[in-house]
């Protein structure tokens, strides 16, 4: 294994400050040193500076338009870099509008992918769908090829193309899911893995199907994209769309450990942690750690040791 790690500070795609926070945090509680001890190879990129863009008025009802473009376009340069250089990708956000870089960069790099999605929301609005205007709910529909239609011109969004196909994506942990994004997942027919699925599958069962449908389709390299909000908020606390009835903290280590045993893991997002949304000093403890051990899971770590 050799891990390369890409912090990347930024929060426009939200409105709720701390989040670009995530990165030093999740690197303070040991990152590097952990994926060191388990013998892995590390490489970390540093955190990318994201300019302020000082004139960024609402395209419509969507927020930081401007900010969340220009901040994309770097992340998926960064990216392209790292897969480039032959490491599994490790982006340390950061909220999840980042995934438009992150995927875009490693699809740039490999060509084609597949995406599995761990999330309680489907992030896939449209910018006229979005009830909220917020990018982190929406950066699946600038990826997929199969929305295109839907997504008007927008500043600062030019670099990139869509590079993911409906069929290529899975989700897992869905549980507050928009009509519109419900309507979209259906007419595209996603496959998806909602917390009623892994409550009545199993997750052991859940990641068998998902790796079954993404062996039929080419088994191609792996992106996980983990928003740490598909996990319980009762184990982590610490982000800013938290909905009760997530994973548990072991089901969270069973997908990351099936999905680094498959050998196609090929670019990890772990996003939304954002410290400034936990209660106490446990809160942020407990989501930062948890942060570090799925981590540490994609990279390897058994906990049969
Ligand atoms: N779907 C939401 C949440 C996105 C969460 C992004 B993340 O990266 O954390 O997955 C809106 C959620 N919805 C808004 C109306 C409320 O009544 C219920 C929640 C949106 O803002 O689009
Ligand atoms: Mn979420
Ligand atoms: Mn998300």
């Amino acid at each position: 294994h050799s891990a390369g790690i890409i912090g990347a500070p930024f929060s426009k795609g939200q409105v709720k400050g701390g989040v670009e926070s995530g990165p030093d945090h999740i690197r303070a509680a040991g990152l590097v040193e952990r994926l060191l001890q388990q013998g892995c190879a590390v490489k970390d990129y540093g955190n990318l500076v994201f300019e302020h863009v000082s004139v960024d008025e609402p395209v419509g009802r969507l927020k930081s338009v401007r900010a969340v473009g220009s901040a994309n376009q770097k992340l998926s340069v960064a990216m392209q870099k790292v897969k480039e250089s032959g490491h599994t990708a490790v982006m340390l956000g950061g909220d999840h509008s980042l995934a438009i870089g992150s995927v875009h960069g490693h699809a740039a790099a490999l060509g084609h992918l597949s995406v599995v999605w761990v999330d309680a929301h489907a992030d896939i609005n449209t910018p006229l769908t979005s009830y909220t205007g917020n990018i982190h709910g929406q950066p699946l529909s600038y990826l997929l090829r199969e929305l295109q239609s839907k997504i008007p011109v927008l500043p600062n969004f030019s670099w990139m193309k869509p590079c993911l196909s409906a069929g290529d994506l899975v989700y897992i942990g869905l549980r507050d899911v928009d009509p519109a994004e419900h309507y979209i997942l259906k007419m595209l027919g996603v496959k998806m893995f909602p917390m009623s699925k892994v409550d009545q599958l199993g997750v052991a069962k859940v990641m068998e199907e998902t790796c079954d449908h993404l062996s039929a389709r080419g088994k191609k390299p792996i992106h996980l994209s983990f928003d740490i909000d598909a996990i319980d908020p009762s184990i982590t606390p610490a982000t800013g769309t938290p909905v009760t009835g997530g994973l548990t903290y072991r089901e969270g280590l069973c997908i990351t450990e099936h999905l680094s045993q498959t050998g196609l893991l090929s670019a990890v997002d772990l996003v939304e942690v954002n410290p400034l949304r936990g209660q106490t000093q446990n809160d942020i403890h407990s989501t930062v750690s948890t942060a570090v051990d799925l981590l540490l899971a994609c990279f390897g770590r058994q906990r049969e040791g």
